[in-house]
Parts: structure tokens; C-alpha cells; sequence
């Protein structure tokens, strides 16, 4: 972790609205406008170390995505900044590697060749490509299936490929959007102890965003948990567990559980607004 002033990651106050649905632009509720605008997030304010796993949890729809995809320059926010080392991120960039839920493989390249293909934007020369996507694959525990097709893996394999295709071209940040969501329990709990072990080595900057109460515990260093939309952050709770062994059942400790109700009833009323909000809107 440095110890500049700078932050690696700076949400401030931003806000981002979407032009109303077609449809529902006549009626004003909570989080849409006399206008017709419909408002994702308001006054989100976030510091990230560098270094640091954050994961950020938050009822459906309140806008965790769409504080990804800000961050990922995927989209641009409509008040407000969100800084990158002190610069406002204006643009993708290959500073920022993204994993989503799907795993967005390409079908016609193998392991290898869709690692690579991560490489190729970066200009990195073509023999060098190969042994470098081998080495992430290495990383995320893929060696010997450097030839196989999408098709021929399965999903936790398929979700490793496309951490590692993020991780190959060596971005700071990595963002994480609720990427072993569709995995079963077993290969996610797996993969989660991959990931903090990949973060351990490399020292990436992670955000990760999830619905899972525990995988955040679980994962994060500090957890920021999102108010119903309009999206904002409520609360930032610091994780820190007193021991740590590759042997711990950690989620069988009584500090877990703790934890896991702390956030628990930080995120209750909010999913209950967030589910009101949901009725309100179907009414409409
Ligand atoms: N491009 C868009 N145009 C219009 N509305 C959008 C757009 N993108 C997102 N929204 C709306 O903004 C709100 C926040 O969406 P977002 O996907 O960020 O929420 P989320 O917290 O990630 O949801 P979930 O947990 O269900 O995945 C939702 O109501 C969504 O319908």
C-alpha cells in the first residue's frame, strides 16, 4: 500500500442518471424526475488505497453495476468525479482490467488464445504473448488446459480463463462484477480463495461488487455497503479478521458471524426500501 496523499480510487459526489424508460415518463417517484429522468446513483462518495479489496454489496438495483462500469470508463457520470491516481477517468483504459458474471470468452479460441487475445490490443510482440498467457494461466491454476475450448471447460475454469485474460496485460485496478455469481457453492468458495491468494501475490487493487453477504466478508477488507437507489454509500465497514490460516474454517467463527450480521443489518432496510421502490415502480 503507498502512503501517497493521493488515493488509487476517488468517488466524489457522483451522480449518474439514465433518460426515463418509455413508458413511465409521466409519473415522478423518489429517484425519477418532473422530468422523466431516472437517477442510478447520488452522492456517492468512496476512497480506495492502492493495494486495497473492497468489496461493495447493495440491494438489487441500486446501482452497483453502473458505479462499475463509471470506474471501467464504460460509461461517463453525470455529476461528480471519479478519479484514477488523482486523474478523472474519462475512457476505458488498460490501467483497469473487468471480469464480469458472463464469462465473454470468445467460443473459437482455446485458453490460451483467449489470454492472448487480451495481449494483442497491448502490443505486446506475439512470441512473448504465448508464454505470458501460459504464466497467468499458471497463476489461476489452468496449466495443461492452455488448449482447450471454452466448450471443453467448465464454469469455474472458464470464469479462471477470464481472470486471467484480465490479469495478463497487467492492469492496477481489477473490477469485479459479481464474477463467480453463477458458479456452484463448491468452485465459488474455491475460486474466492484463488482470487485472495492472486491479490495476495500481485498486489492489484480490487473491487469487487456482489450480492453474497458472505463472500464479502469473506473477501473484502473493508466492505461498502450501498443504500437502495438512488445509490449511495452508506457505510464502509473495515474486516479485519485476528488469524488467518489456509486451515481456518473462517466462516464457522463466531468473528464471521459477527461480521456477517453487522452488514446484514446495515443491507435489511435497505432491501426492504429497494423491494418497495420495485412494487411503486410496477404500479406505475
Ligand atoms: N443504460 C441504462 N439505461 C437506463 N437505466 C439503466 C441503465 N443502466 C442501469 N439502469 C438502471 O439503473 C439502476 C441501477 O442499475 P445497476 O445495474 O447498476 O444496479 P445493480 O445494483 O448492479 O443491480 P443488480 O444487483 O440487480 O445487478 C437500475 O434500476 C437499472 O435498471
Amino acid at each position: 500500500m503507498t502512503h501517497t496523499a493521493t488515493p488509487k480510487i476517488e468517488f466524489e459526489q457522483v451522480r449518474k442518471t439514465f433518460p426515463a424508460r418509455t413508458g413511465s415518463a409521466g409519473r415522478r417517484t423518489r429517484d425519477r424526475g418532473a422530468d422523466g429522468e431516472f437517477t442510478a446513483l447520488d452522492g456517492v462518495n468512496l476512497r480506495m488505497n492502492a493495494g486495497e479489496f473492497v468489496v461493495v454489496v447493495g440491494p438489487s438495483g441500486c446501482g452497483k453495476s453502473t458505479l462499475l462500469d463509471l470506474l471501467g470508463g464504460l460509461a461517463r457520470p453525470t455529476g461528480g468525479r471519479i478519479l484514477l491516481d488523482g486523474q478523472p477517468v474519462t475512457r476505458p483504459g488498460l490501467d483497469r482490467g473487468i471480469v464480469f458474471q458472463q464469462y465473454a470468452l470468445l467460443p473459437w479460441r482455446t485458453a490460451l488464445g483467449n489470454v492472448e487475445f487480451g495481449l494483442e490490443a497491448t502490443g505486446v510482440p506475439r512470441r512473448e504473448r504465448a508464454s505470458r498467457a501460459r504464466e497467468y494461466l499458471d497463476l489461476v491454476g489452468l496449466a495443461g488446459f492452455e488448449s482447450r475450448h471454452p466448450h471443453e471447460l467448465s464454469g469455474g475454469m472458464r470464469q479462471r480463463v477470464a481472470i486471467a485474460r484480465s490479469l495478463a496485460y497487467d492492469p492496477d485496478v481489477l473490477l469485479m462484477d459479481e464474477p463467480f455469481a453463477a458458479l456452484d457453492a463448491q468452485t465459488r468458495e474455491s475460486l474466492q480463495d484463488e482470487l485472495l491468494r492472486i491479490w495476495q501475490r500481485t498486489g492489484k487493487t480490487v473491487v469487487f461488487i456482489t450480492h453474497g453477504i458472505e463472500e464479502a466478508v469473506y473477501l473484502g477488507q473493508r466492505v461498502a455497503v450501498m443504500t437502495s437507489r438512488p445509490g449511495r454509500i452508506k457505510q464502509v465497514v473495515p474486516i479485519a479478521f485476528g488469524s488467518r490460516t489456509a486451515t481456518d474454517d473462517l466462516r464457522s467463527s463466531p468473528e464471521f458471524a459477527r461480521y456477517r450480521h453487522e452488514i446484514w443489518t446495515l443491507l435489511h432496510d435497505e432491501v426492504t426500501k429497494a423491494q418497495l421502490l420495485e412494487k411503486e415502480e410496477v404500479a406505475v
